[in-house]
Order: structure tokens, then C-alpha cells, then sequence
């Protein structure tokens, strides 16, 4: 392997994210959420967010691209078998690719890793492919389809770096009472906690974003609340929500065809005034799963 900074043998974590982009010989299509990141210390910092922990023998990555990130996640993986010396298992990074020409591509370029045994690279939509059994991921989402990717990541309960719109990230690691605070905070929260690790420009990303971007750190813990059925109180938390402007009373009332409450009124008659007469916005996670719990015994919910 030569240490060239442009060359496919390029020692891992040292690639050229403007030269491995002319080499896939594709351009970036923002049509297809391709905005490839070519800010060196931007992903030089990105693998070093998962948590102290985290055991990283089985990364995953969603959206290789032109494999600028999957470089520095090898680096990580090569570092960590160094140190452990044939002492555990060897690391293993598997890649998502949707798109047959960048996937074709991370196969040629990275070809010395899937020889070793280090790297696989799976072709497909990160929707609908079998996810591999993976310790944690790392990854630079396609942004038209995050949400629907971090919730099939969430309930995996392994540590999670993802980058997102930051809008998106700040809804996600909003709390009660805030504007930002809504279904999707209780909903991450409920898997893991949540913090922002990083602002990231659009000027680090070619072609730009139209917006700016956060990494997102998700670490998994149990939540302070105990629910009986995770579905339903999910399905509770984004009927309230819809929402919002009107009174907790009035949001179990106008939605039990999203909540699946046969009797929201005797969920109404059931729960506390001063929780009846407040905004869903202001009710943190703990308050909302107390009120599922009392909708589900009350309420008649049906199964969804
Ligand atoms: C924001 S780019 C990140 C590329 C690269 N990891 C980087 O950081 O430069 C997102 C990548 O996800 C791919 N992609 C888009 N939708 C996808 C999907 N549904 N499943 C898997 N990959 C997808 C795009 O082709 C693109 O390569």
C-alpha cells in the first residue's frame, strides 16, 4: 500500500475527498441527496463522536457516495485491530449504497479492504435492505430520507452518529417547552439520549446543501418511563401533536383515530386538570408516557 494521498491504494484515512470524487468519474446528483463532504476536518472529527465505549468491531455506514467517510471509518476499524492485535475479532465497516455507480465505484477503490476481509459494500436502499448485525453506525444520511432511516436505526439501540439538516437535529434534541420540542424528540428520546456534536456548514459539503447541517450523536439508554406498548405510545405521542396549538383535553379528544382510542373521553375523565388544560409542547416525555399509560387503560385503544 503507498501512502499517496490521491492513489485507490492510499493507506486508509488519508484519501482526497476532491480526488476520490474525480475518480468515481460521477458527479454528485443533490436530485439523488448526494452531497458529498469534502471538509478534511470535518471528517477527521466524525468517527471520534461515537461514545468512549462504543464497541466498534461491526460499523455500518448508510450512503458511502465516493467514499470519503468510509476511508476514515477504515482507518478507525485498521487502528483498533493494530491495538488489539488478533487479541478480538477483527473490525468490519459494511457500507449502504443505493446508487450502482458509486457502489461499483467503493468496490474498485476500496477493493484491498474487501480483500482483507474489512469492508463489504451492500448495493441497495437503506429502506429496504437487510440491515447487517452491526455495534454502532456512523454515517452522512441522504437527507430526503433521514427521518425514515434514523427510525430504523433508533430501535436497534447501538450508538449512532448521523449527520442531518440541522433543523431536523434540533427537533430531535429539543426539550419540553421549547419551539422546536415535538413528536420527534419524544420519539428519539425514547431510544437514546440525544445531543448535537457538531454544526457543520453547507461550504463543507460539494455540491452545497441548501441548508445547514448538525451531527447528531445518539448514545441508547432505557428512558426514565416505563410503557407497557411502545407502539401505542408512539402512536399517542404524534396523535397529540398533530395538535399542538390545542389543549392536551382537546387533542385526546380530536385524535383517537391516530392514537386508536375507541373512548378518548373516558381518557379525558380519567386524567389530571392541569395536564388536560396544557399544550402538548410543554408535557416532557415522562408526562406523556404517564398519559399513555392511563389512555391505554381507559381509552380502548385497538391494536394499529
Ligand atoms: C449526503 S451523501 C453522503 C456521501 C458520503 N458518505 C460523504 O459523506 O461524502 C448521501 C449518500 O447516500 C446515498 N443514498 C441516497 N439515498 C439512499 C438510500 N435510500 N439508501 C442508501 N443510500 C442512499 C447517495 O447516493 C449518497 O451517496
Amino acid at each position: 500500500m503507498t501512502d499517496s494521498s490521491t492513489g485507490a491504494n492510499a493507506a486508509y484515512g488519508d484519501r482526497d475527498p476532491d480526488a476520490l470524487a474525480r475518480r468515481a468519474g460521477e458527479r454528485a446528483n443533490p436530485d439523488r441527496d448526494q452531497h458529498f463532504l469534502v471538509d478534511d476536518r470535518v471528517l477527521d472529527r466524525i468517527p471520534g463522536y461515537l461514545p468512549d465505549d462504543t464497541d466498534a468491531s461491526h460499523l455500518l455506514e448508510i450512503g458511502g457516495g465516493a467514499g470519503a467517510l468510509t476511508d476514515r471509518l477504515l482507518a478507525n476499524a485498521a487502528a483498533v485491530d493494530a491495538e488489539t492485535a488478533g487479541s478480538a475479532p477483527a473490525s468490519h465497516l459494511s457500507v449502504i449504497e443505493r446508487d450502482g455507480a458509486f457502489a461499483d465505484f467503493l468496490r474498485r477503490e476500496f477493493s484491498a479492504a474487501i480483500d482483507d476481509g474489512l469492508l463489504d459494500v451492500i448495493e441497495g436502499d437503506a429502506l429496504d435492505v437487510d440491515l447487517p448485525p452491526f455495534t454502532a453506525c456512523v454515517a452522512n444520511l441522504p437527507y430526503g430520507v433521514s427521518s425514515e432511516i434514523a427510525f430504523r436505526l433508533l430501535p436497534e439501540r447501538k450508538p449512532l452518529v448521523l449527520m442531518f439538516q440541522a433543523e431536523f437535529a434540533e427537533r430531535m434534541v429539543a426539550s419540553a417547552g421549547e419551539s422546536e420540542y415535538g413528536r420527534l424528540s419524544v420519539s428519539a428520546q425514547h431510544y437514546a439520549a440525544v445531543e448535537i456534536v457538531e454544526r457543520v456548514p453547507k461550504e463543507a459539503f460539494d455540491p452545497q446543501p441548501a441548508v445547514e447541517s448538525a451531527i447528531v450523536r445518539c448514545t441508547p439508554r432505557d428512558p426514565d418511563y416505563e410503557v407497557g406498548d411502545e407502539a401505542f405510545f408512539l402512536r399517542f405521542v404524534k396523535a397529540l401533536f398533530t395538535q399542538r396549538r390545542k389543549t392536551v383535553r382537546n387533542a385526546i379528544r380530536n385524535t383517537g383515530h391516530i392514537s386508536g382510542l375507541d373512548d378518548p373521553d373516558a381518557v379525558v375523565d380519567a386524567a389530571d386538570e392541569d395536564l388536560l388544560s396544557r399544550r402538548p409542547g410543554t408535557l416532557d416525555p415522562t408526562a406523556f408516557a404517564a398519559l399513555a399509560e392511563l389512555a391505554r387503560e381507559h381509552g380502548s385503544p385497538t391494536e394499529a
